[in-house]
């Protein structure tokens, strides 16, 4: 399938171009993306004999680790990574990006925050000018469960748009993250918006918003592929190597 072409391309680039003996500590993310770029780093771990500890993003990241025969820590037992790979749901020119499609952002965030360098793995068609061009289902917000309806008001208050809970498909109700938290999605206007990192702060000075799914100016490196298998590095001008 091209699609998954396009991110295996971009995830195995990656791991090729950044996994090697000085990185002791990698954070990994969450998503589809990521799933190939763990097959690619546990590959290059054997081959390489690398001691390498993975801290993970989410359940689903814990069990890609163990079953791919990595060593799993924490964010308990590290707190300084290396590296932090991960998937994006939209990346803008100014390396600002949505992520949480998959309802992970909060510990993505975390992680991301903890590392030295972080990089994201990505289809081509998740780079755009400027954020809600591709990615239509809104920015994901984790919240306290008896906070959701008053965040919602809040968030819509403040900033328009509009804010829908998300709900499940094979179970009905809220959908919960791995914090046993829901998450709503903001669909704002994307003509509208552009200074992120206000919007980011407003949102996190509401009270009962865990994190956001905005990820402001902290990717280091997008590898982007294309349904051909090619991939583009874009580098971030703002953030030294
Ligand atoms: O919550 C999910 C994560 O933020 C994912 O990294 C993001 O949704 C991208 O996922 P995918 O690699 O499946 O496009």
């Amino acid at each position: 399938m091209p699609t998954n072409l396009a991110k295996e391309s971009a995830a195995c680039a990656a791991v090729n171009e950044q996994i090697h003996n000085n990185v002791r500590i990698i954070g990994i993310g969450s998503g589809s993306t990521i799933i190939p770029a763990v097959k690619r780093i546990a590959e290059i771990v054997q081959k390489d004999n690398l001691d390498l500890i993975c801290v993970p993003t989410s359940l689903q990241a814990r069990e890609l680790i163990l079953s791919n025969g990595l060593k799993l820590s924490s964010l308990v037992e590290h707190q300084e990574l290396d590296l932090a790979i991960d998937g994006a749901d939209e990346i803008d020119e100014q390396f600002n990006c949505i992520k949480g499609g998959g309802g992970c952002q909060t510990q993505e965030k975390l992680v991301a925050f903890c590392s030295k360098k972080f990089i994201v793995v990505a289809d081509e068609k998740k780079w755009s000018k400027r954020l809600g061009n591709t990615w239509t289902k809104g920015i994901p917000i984790e919240v306290i469960p008896i906070a959701y309806k008053i965040t919602k008001k809040e968030i819509e208050k403040q900033l328009g748009g509009e804010v829908i809970v998300r709900e499940g498909t094979e179970k009905l109700g809220p959908v919960l993250t791995d914090q046993g938290n829901f998450i709503l999605d903001w669909k704002f206007d994307a003509s509208k918006t552009s200074n992120w990192s206000d919007v980011n702060q407003t949102l996190k000075m509401i009270p009962g918003v865990v994190e956001t799914g905005l990820f402001v100016n902290m990717i280091y490196k997008a590898y982007l592929g294309n349904s051909e298998g090619k991939v583009e590095v874009k580098t971030n001008p703002a953030i030294s190597s």
